[in-house]
């Protein structure tokens, strides 16, 4: 069966743009994996810890066969395999992946909260999802999410850095 998920990503540590890339490549390689489309890449002001570097947002709409807990295994591991280290809460990342919304599932577990429990807070991951899917609907949210965005103050820190352009999602990595 085909299920449609969500992925946020960021990246505020060393060649931030390859970072995305290769995650977005290792997703797609896998079986039972498919990246349908993707956001413009923005760049967008730290929140939450604000001494780091700025970041670089997206988000990537995904089909797969695999279960929530099977897709959020694979994300993890290509953090891992990205060199993640968690040192500081909310600090800089090489490759931060999450799990903004699969199917329209609701998941509460210890490792695993579906809808991505900060999402609405997050005008760095709002835009970019609501450019990809703009009549979207999150589970237990009624109100519009441009009227959410309009009122998170870091919206104003959120920047397009590439443009997506076309349908390819690795021709935005591409100089
Ligand atoms: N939907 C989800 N996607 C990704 N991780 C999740 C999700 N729900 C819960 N988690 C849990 O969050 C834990 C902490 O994640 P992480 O260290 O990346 O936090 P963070 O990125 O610093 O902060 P935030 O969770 O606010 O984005 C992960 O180990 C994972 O178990
Ligand atoms: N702009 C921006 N700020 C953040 C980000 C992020 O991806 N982008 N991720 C965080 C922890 O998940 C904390 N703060």
């Amino acid at each position: 069966m085909e299920n449609i998920a969500y992925i946020a990503l960021g990246s505020n540590l060393g060649d931030r743009a390859y970072y995305l890339r290769s995650a977005i490549e290792v997703l797609h390689r896998y079986e039972g994996i498919s990246v349908k489309s993707s956001s413009s890449i923005y760049e967008t002001d730290p929140v939450g810890y604000v001494h780091q570097d700025k970041f670089l947002n997206m988000v990537i709409e995904v089909t797969t066969t695999l279960s929530s807990f099977a897709l959020f295994d694979v994300t993890q591991q290509i953090e891992q395999r990205f060199g993640r280290k968690r040192e500081i809460k909310w600090g800089p990342r090489t490759l931060d992946l999450d799990i903004l919304l699969y199917n329209h599932e609701n998941i509460e577990t210890e490792q695993l909260v579906i809808p991505h429990p900060r999402m609405t807070e997050r005008a760095f991951v709002l835009i970019p999802l609501l450019e990809i899917n703009s009549h979207l609907a999150i589970p237990n949210i009624s109100e519009p999410l441009t009227d959410i965005i309009d009122r998170l103050p870091d919206k104003e820190g959120v920047r397009v850095w590439k443009q997506k352009d076309g349908e390819d999602v690795f021709a935005l990595f591409e100089s």
